[in-house]
């Protein structure tokens, strides 16, 4: 097994680039949200100014014509700062939903343009965490968190606006917030990134402790290695708990801070606006209106001020789905050529599986267009490596794996697929119908060429394209699984196939079956079949002969055998004689 790599987080330029991205894609709708979102501020400041100069009126005596008006006026403002506010939360609301939904599709599209080595470096875990916790985060953050802080600004804004307005010394007042404020969010926000991108990373880590076990837990009973893996699950899970109470603790310390802050300003409004007040300097109602603003504007500053910590958890989760994005999918690789044939060329080939010693040392083979090949060897020795490196799954360390002239690294995964397919045992079935698993391998195949695809791989049992497979719906057996593996194949139409123990699993009267069928089908394509049976060898134009690393027999079955090396020895065990010998 390879060590696992975890996958990347996006740098804080990216994000910000992303994210700036993400919003410019609706960004008419984000205009008429922040207008409606100032417009409910305006209205809800004209209430606390109408006091004051209702109490003004009053204190002039003015009659009570003009007081009822002014009473008009703040229940005016006031049903339209509630109508303002419900149609801001609304349009903000949607398009926060549209782009959360944008983030969700895009990270679908680039998890499955994820190379394949390195979703299998990753491990399960980290791109179950991304897709289960950081995603549904990332979208609380555009549909929520960051509307709500963009209201909580703007209606900051428009209140002390209309401070300084009524009285610009009384709104100097809300400076005495700021010190306690900034060191508080200062000490915070220097530690809430790395806080929180460390409790998604050990959550990842014990979720993939967690699911390996229970996913090996009958090799681990086999083992004895129950304790082991419970140890590792505790491990993690410390971990996981540790980061978990050192983001409390952030929060603890940085909601006191704010807690204390706001008490200072609303009481220096009184104590000054009274002080002025007694010397001719402001009115009662400027004051009384100040006072209201003060009280009022620390809803959203409090509020703000408490979204820096969604606003952390939520970049820090976008940190980690743009992450996704910023693997090199090789999608950009430009396709200087497209391979001319199926020729499939080997060259000096050396390969070794991240941190892990060298596998293969130095392969050298051609397999001309159309050609059957057979590749056998004992276990390990480096058979299903050599089908990595030919599918692209891994690029080789130093050599060079060519299709058509091409080399395989510099295809983009799109058109690779389209040249080459590497067919395993793992047969999935996806729960959707028979024609959805289909139309996979061609999304424009009618449904006369599925029924034809079915047919050349003797899927007699598939008559109905509507039926729902997988799940609970049909569970399929093997045999039919791998039908269904093989007749994507004839709908994809590649010019290499690469079977790697794809037959393995059947009983071997099915197994040829199958490959008789194939055989019919992948008439014209290069096929590189890993056999694990003599028999599927014996069938091939050549066969190739590996060992530890290296191609010990290149030829056709009578010529190996005539040659009375390891493939006649391997032959003859076969066949219950382990005496090397002429066929
Ligand atoms: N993902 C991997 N990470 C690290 N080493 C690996 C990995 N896969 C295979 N190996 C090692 O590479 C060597 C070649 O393995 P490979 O699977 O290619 O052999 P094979 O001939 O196909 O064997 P088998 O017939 O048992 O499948 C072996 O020593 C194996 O342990």
């Amino acid at each position: 097994m390879t060590a696992e790599t975890e996958l990347p987080v996006a740098e804080p330029e990216r994000v910000r680039r992303a994210f700036v991205a993400l919003l410019l894609s609706e960004r008419a709708r984000v205009g008429v949200a922040i207008a409606l979102r100032v417009a409910a501020a305006g209205a809800s400041t004209a209430a606390p100014l109408l006091m004051g100069r209702m109490i003004d009126a009053l204190a002039a005596g003015e009659g009570i014509g003009d007081i009822d008006m002014i009473a008009a006026g703040m229940a005016a403002a006031i049903a339209a700062a509630v109508a303002l506010t419900w149609l801001a939360g609304f349009t903000a609301n949607r398009v926060g939903e549209r782009l959360s939904a944008r983030l969700r599709e895009r990270f679908v599209e680039q998890c499955l343009r994820l190379p394949l080595h390195t979703a299998e470096q990753a491990g399960a875990g980290d791109l179950m965490t991304r897709t289960s916790v950081d995603v549904p985060q990332s979208g609380n953050l555009i549909r929520e968190s960051i509307p709500r802080a963009a209201v909580a600004i703007l209606t900051a804004l428009v209140y002390i606006g209309a401070m300084i307005w009524v009285n610009a010394l009384l709104a100097l007042c809300m400076v005495l917030a700021v010190p306690l404020i900034a060191v508080g969010a200062r000490w915070y926000l220097k530690r809430a990134r790395d806080g929180y991108l460390a409790q998604a990373r050990t959550e990842s880590r014990s979720g993939e402790a967690l699911s390996a076990t229970a996913d090996g837990a009958r090799t681990a009973e086999l083992h004895r290695l129950e304790a082991d893996r419970i140890a590792h699950g505790d491990t993690t899970i410390a971990a996981h708990w540790a980061a978990n109470k050192y983001t409390l603790y952030l929060r603890s310390v940085y909601f006191l801070t704010l807690e204390s802050s706001y008490v200072l300003p609303a009481s220096a409004v009184l104590v000054l606006g009274g002080a002025m007040y007694f010397d001719g300097a402001v009115t009662l109602g400027e004051v009384a209106a100040c006072a209201v603003l003060s009280r009022q504007i620390m809803t959203p500053m409090n509020f703000l001020l408490m979204m820096v910590e969604w606003l952390q958890r939520g970049f820090a989760s976008f940190a980690r789905v743009e992450g996704i994005a910023a693997i090199d999918t090789d999608e950009q690789a430009a396709a200087a050529a497209l391979p001319a044939d199926g020729t499939v060329a080997l060259r000096s080939v050396h390969f070794a599986y991240p941190s892990g010693p060298e596998v293969l040392h130095g392969v050298d083979l051609r397999i001309p267009a159309g050609e059957r090949l057979a590749v056998v060897g004992p276990s390990g020795a480096g058979k299903s490596t050599i089908a990595r490196l030919v599918s692209g799954i891994d690029a080789p360390t130093s050599g060079q794996v060519t299709i058509g002239g091409v080399d395989v690294a510099t295809l983009p995964l799109s058109e690779r697929r389209g040249h080459v397919t590497l067919v395993t045992q793992e047969h999935h079935v996806f729960t959707a119908t028979l024609r959805d698993n289909l139309t996979l391998a061609k999304p424009d195949a009618d449904d006369a060429e599925l029924r034809r695809a079915l047919a050349t791989v003797g899927a007699a049992w598939a008559n109905d394209l509507d039926a729902e497979l997988g799940g609970t719906a049909k569970e399929l057996d093997p045999a039919a699984a791998q039908q269904i593996a093989l007749a994507r194949i004839i709908l994809a139409d590649p010019d290499v196939v690469i079977l790697d123990e794809a037959t393995a699993m059947l009983d071997p009267r099915a197994a040829r079956d199958t490959e008789r069928a194939l055989a019919a089908v992948l008439e014209g394509r290069t096929v590189i079949g890993i056999a694990h049976r003599l028999h599927t060898a014996h069938d091939a134009d050549r066969i190739a002969v590996v060992e530890a690393g290296r191609l010990a027999e290149l030829g056709s079955h009578d010529e190996l055998l005539q040659a009375n090396g390891p493939y006649a020895l391997l032959w003859n065990t076969w066949h219950g004689t382990s005496e090397r010998s002429p066929a």
